[in-house]
C-alpha cells in the first residue's frame, strides 16, 4: 500500500489547482513546494506584474486628463508606496494558496525540495514517500542567456524585479515578449527610462498589425525600442552597466532585466531515478499530460511537454491542465489538452489579446484565412473616451467559422472570452454578426468587423433586386 494516493509537488497555479481538485474527491495526497506556496503566478508572474501595471496605467491616466479639460500637475510617483500596492496584492491572494486552507482540504503539504528516488517513490526533507500517482508542476524559471561579462552584473529577472527598493533610474530589458514589454511599459510609465533589446521583433507571436499598434503607442511613451538588435556582452560600471550590441552600440543603463523566455525546472528533480523521459522544453507526455516513460506519473503547468503540442505557460493553462488531469487520471474518461481556443493577453496599455489562430499560423496551417479588421477609434465609446489606438482583427475561414482573434485596445483581454467560446464551441460568424451588444460599447468593433464577412451577399445586386421585388408586394 503506497504512502500517498497522489504525491503533487509544486504548489504553483498548476500543482495547487491539481490537489484541489483531487482532494475534493477524496484522494491522500502530500503536496510538496520548496519555496513560497502560490509559485510564480502569485508571488514572482502575475500578480505583482498587474499590480506595478495597474500603479503605472494610473500615472498613464493622470497624465492624459488634460485633453478632458482636467488639469492635473506631473504625478509624483512614491516608489515604496507602489511597491507596498504590490507586496498589498500579493497579500490579498495569498491566503487563497496558502499551507493553511490546503491543511484544511485535509492534504498534508511539505515545504521542502523534492526529487525522485524510484518509479513509485519521492524524497523530500530526508523523508522518502511511495505514491499511487505522481503529478509533477514544478512550473518554469527565467532563461539566463549565455552573454559575455553578465556574471559580475548584477541582472535582474522576474524574481527579483519587483523588491528593488529604488525606482530605477534606466532600465534595460533584453526580450520583448510579453514580460519585456509589460515590465517595459510599467516602469516608462512610472517615470524610469527604459530601453528594449529585442532580437527578433516585439510581441513576435501576436499579430504584426497588432504588434504595430502596440508599437507606436510603447514609442510615443518615450520606451525605446531596438528592434533585430543583438547583445554582443555586458560590462558592468559603477552605478549599473553598459550593454555593447553586435553593432558596435554602446547603451548604458543602471539595471538589466532578462526576459527572454521560460526554461522548465527540471534540475534536482532526479528524473532518470523516476524513468521521466524528459526533452528541453519539459517532461515529455502525451496529450494526455501523462508521461510517456512512467505511466504512474503526470505532469501539468510550465514544465508540461505535450508530444506535438509544446509547453504554454500561462496560469489559465495550468487550470485547463487540472481540468484535463481530473478527466483522465481520476475519472479515467478521455481527455486532451486543446490549445484551439486558447487566448493570451499582454496587459500593457492598450492590451494586446490574441485567441486560437494569427493570420499567419492558419495560412501556415493552409486554412485559407480571410481576416477582417475593425479600427477601435471608429467606434462612438473610443471617440467619446479619446481612444486613439486599437484594432479588432477577426481570421475566419471561407465557411464563416472563426479561426482566431486579436484585439489591441483597452481591457482587450475582456473580449477574449466571447471569443473564445465562439472558437470552442464552433459558433458560425453570424453569431457574433449578430449579437445585440449594449451601445456604446469597444466590442461593437468585433461585430462590425464580423458584420464584414456577410456585407458582400447582404448588399449583392440580387438582394437589391429581391429588395425590389418583395417592396412591390402588396
Ligand atoms: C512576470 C510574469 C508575468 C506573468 N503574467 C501572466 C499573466 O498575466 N497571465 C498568465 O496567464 N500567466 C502569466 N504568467 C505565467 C504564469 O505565471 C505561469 O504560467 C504559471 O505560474 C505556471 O504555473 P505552474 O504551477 O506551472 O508553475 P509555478 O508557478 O512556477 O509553480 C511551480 C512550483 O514548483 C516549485 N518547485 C519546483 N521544483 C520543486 C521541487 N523539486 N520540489 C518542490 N517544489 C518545487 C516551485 O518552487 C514553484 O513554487 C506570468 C509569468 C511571469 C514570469
Ligand atoms: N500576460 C501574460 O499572460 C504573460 C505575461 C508574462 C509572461 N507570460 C508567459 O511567460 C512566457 C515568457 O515570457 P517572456 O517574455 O520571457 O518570453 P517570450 O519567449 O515570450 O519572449 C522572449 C523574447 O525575447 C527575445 N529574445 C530571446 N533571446 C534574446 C536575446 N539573446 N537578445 C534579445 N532578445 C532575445 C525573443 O525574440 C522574444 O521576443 C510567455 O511566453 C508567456 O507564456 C505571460
Amino acid at each position: 500500500m503506497p504512502d500517498f494516493d497522489l504525491v503533487v509537488i509544486g504548489a504553483g497555479a498548476a500543482g495547487l489547482s491539481t490537489t484541489a481538485l483531487s482532494a475534493a474527491l477524496g484522494l491522500r495526497i502530500a503536496l510538496i513546494e520548496r519555496a513560497e506556496m502560490g509559485g510564480d503566478c502569485l508571488n514572482w508572474g502575475c500578480v505583482p506584474s498587474k499590480a506595478l501595471l495597474a500603479a503605472a496605467h494610473a500615472a498613464a491616466a493622470a497624465r492624459h486628463a488634460g485633453r478632458f479639460g482636467v488639469r492635473v500637475s506631473e504625478p509624483e510617483i512614491d516608489w515604496p508606496a507602489v511597491r507596498a500596492h504590490v507586496r498589498g496584492a500579493i497579500a490579498r491572494i495569498a491566503p487563497t494558496d496558502s499551507e493553511a486552507r490546503f491543511r484544511g482540504m485535509g492534504v498534508e503539504v511539505i515545504r521542502a525540495s523534492a526529487h525522485f528516488t524510484a518509479p513509485d517513490e519521492i524524497e523530500a526533507r530526508g523523508r522518502r514517500l511511495t505514491f499511487r500517482r505522481c503529478v509533477i508542476a514544478a512550473g518554469s524559471s527565467a532563461v539566463v542567456p549565455d552573454i559575455p561579462g553578465l556574471g559580475p552584473v548584477p541582472w535582474l529577472t522576474n524574481e527579483t524585479i519587483f523588491d528593488l527598493e529604488e525606482k530605477p533610474e534606466h532600465l534595460l530589458i533584453l526580450g520583448g515578449g510579453p514580460i519585456g514589454l509589460e515590465m517595459a511599459q510599467a516602469h516608462a510609465r512610472l517615470g524610469c527610462r527604459v530601453t528594449v533589446i529585442e532580437a527578433g521583433r516585439i510581441a513576435g507571436r501576436d499579430d504584426p498589425e497588432l504588434a504595430e499598434g502596440l508599437r507606436r503607442v510603447l514609442v510615443r511613451e518615450g520606451v525605446t525600442l531596438l528592434e533585430g538588435a543583438r547583445l554582443a556582452s555586458v560590462e558592468p560600471d559603477r552605478p549599473g552597466l553598459t550593454a555593447v550590441l553586435e553593432d558596435g552600440t554602446r547603451i548604458a543603463g543602471s539595471h538589466l532585466l532578462l526576459a527572454v523566455g521560460r526554461a522548465p525546472r527540471l534540475k534536482g528533480l532526479d528524473l532518470q531515478a523516476g524513468n521521466i523521459e524528459a526533452t528541453p522544453r519539459g517532461i515529455a507526455t502525451d496529450e494526455g499530460l501523462r508521461s510517456l516513460s512512467n505511466r504512474r506519473v503526470w505532469a501539468v503547468g510550465d514544465i508540461a511537454d505535450p508530444r506535438g503540442i509544446g509547453p504554454r505557460a500561462f496560469t489559465h493553462v495550468a487550470s485547463q491542465h487540472a481540468g484535463v488531469l481530473a478527466r483522465r487520471m481520476l475519472f479515467r474518461l478521455p481527455a486532451r489538452v486543446d490549445y484551439a481556443a486558447l487566448p493570451r493577453v499582454t496587459y500593457t496599455g492598450p492590451e494586446l489579446a490574441q485567441v486560437g489562430m494569427t493570420e499567419a499560423e492558419a495560412l501556415e496551417a493552409g486554412l485559407d484565412p480571410r481576416p477582417y479588421r475593425f479600427p477601435l477609434p471608429e467606434t462612438d465609446r473610443a471617440v467619446a473616451e479619446g481612444i486613439e489606438d486599437g484594432l479588432v482583427k477577426l481570421v475566419v475561414n471561407p465557411k464563416g467559422r472563426l479561426l482566431g482573434a486579436g484585439v489591441l485596445g483597452p481591457h482587450a483581454g475582456e473580449m477574449a472570452g466571447v471569443f473564445g467560446l465562439m472558437i470552442g464551441r464552433k459558433l458560425p460568424l453570424s453569431a457574433l454578426a449578430g449579437l445585440v451588444l449594449p451601445y456604446p460599447t469597444l466590442a461593437e468593433a468585433a461585430k462590425r468587423a464580423a458584420g464584414d464577412f456577410y456585407a458582400p451577399k447582404f448588399l449583392s445586386t440580387f438582394s437589391k433586386r429581391l429588395v425590389g421585388l418583395l417592396w412591390r408586394l402588396p
